[in-house]
């Protein structure tokens, strides 16, 4: 079914809400990120999702900072604007997990907690009560948040994606690059994502304390 004006509107609305939000704490340094919102009820073929203009700063809200994308990450309609450059890791996480939003931030955290962990290719955290944004409820238990290498070329970083998905756990992170988290929806999203930084956060700051001499 074909996308109406009105969806387009709504997911266009939704990103600049979530956006602003973000750009707030200061997520998207030097026009890092990228954000997108799946559009209508369609699954494979018909995936449709609006994302975040190539280059933009996002702390900046203007008319054209967002755009539809198909399946492949091709603009649905005739723009001048380009889609993020890492539009084809969006679309391998819509294919792979059926999720509504996914958002994508650099932070110091991220980075760093990736670059300690990044040869084991998890990041582990255990018995943190904020596991429960994920919806795991288990006491004392450790999750490995999934960690990849950051290519240059993003095809080859977005082949790996599928395999690297881990069931319960809705996000991602390229080494010494960010985290990508996703959700149903934007609400969700927004909650896994602020759940990984807590926990980027912490496991950062737990390690400095347990090599201090
Ligand atoms: C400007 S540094 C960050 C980019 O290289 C990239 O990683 C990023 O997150 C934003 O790319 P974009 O194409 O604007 O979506
Ligand atoms: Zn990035």
């Amino acid at each position: 079914m074909a996308i109406t004006l009105e969806q387009k509107q709504q997911a266009f609305a939704e990103l600049r809400d979530i956006k602003t939000i973000l750009a707030t704490r200061g997520w998207f340094p030097a026009t890092s990120g990228n954000l997108s919102i799946r559009v209508g009820d369609g699954a494979g073929e018909e995936l449709t999702f609006a994302i975040t203009a190539s280059g933009k700063d996002k702390a900046v809200q203007t008319p054209q900072d967002f755009l539809l994308v198909d399946r492949d990450g091709k603009p649905t309609e005739a723009t001048t604007l380009k889609p993020s450059a890492e539009t084809l890791i969006h679309c391998e996480i819509y294919k792979a997990t059926g999720c509504g939003a996914i958002f994508h931030v650099h932070t110091v955290f991220n980075n760093i907690v990736s670059e300690l962990f990044a040869n084991q290719g998890f990041i582990p955290v255990k018995g943190v009560e904020l596991i429960k944004g994920f919806n795991i409820w288990e006491e004392d238990t450790e999750i490995r948040i999934p960690v990849l290498p950051n290519y240059a070329e993003i095809p080859r970083i977005a082949e790996l994606v599928p395999g690297a998905i881990v069931p319960r756990i809705p996000g991602i992170v390229l080494r010494n690059h960010g985290i990508y988290a996703w959700g149903a929806n934007a609400f969700e999203a927004k909650r896994h994502l602020e759940a990984f930084e807590f926990l980027f956060e912490y496991v950062y700051r737990w390690q400095l304390l347990s090599n201090r001499s």
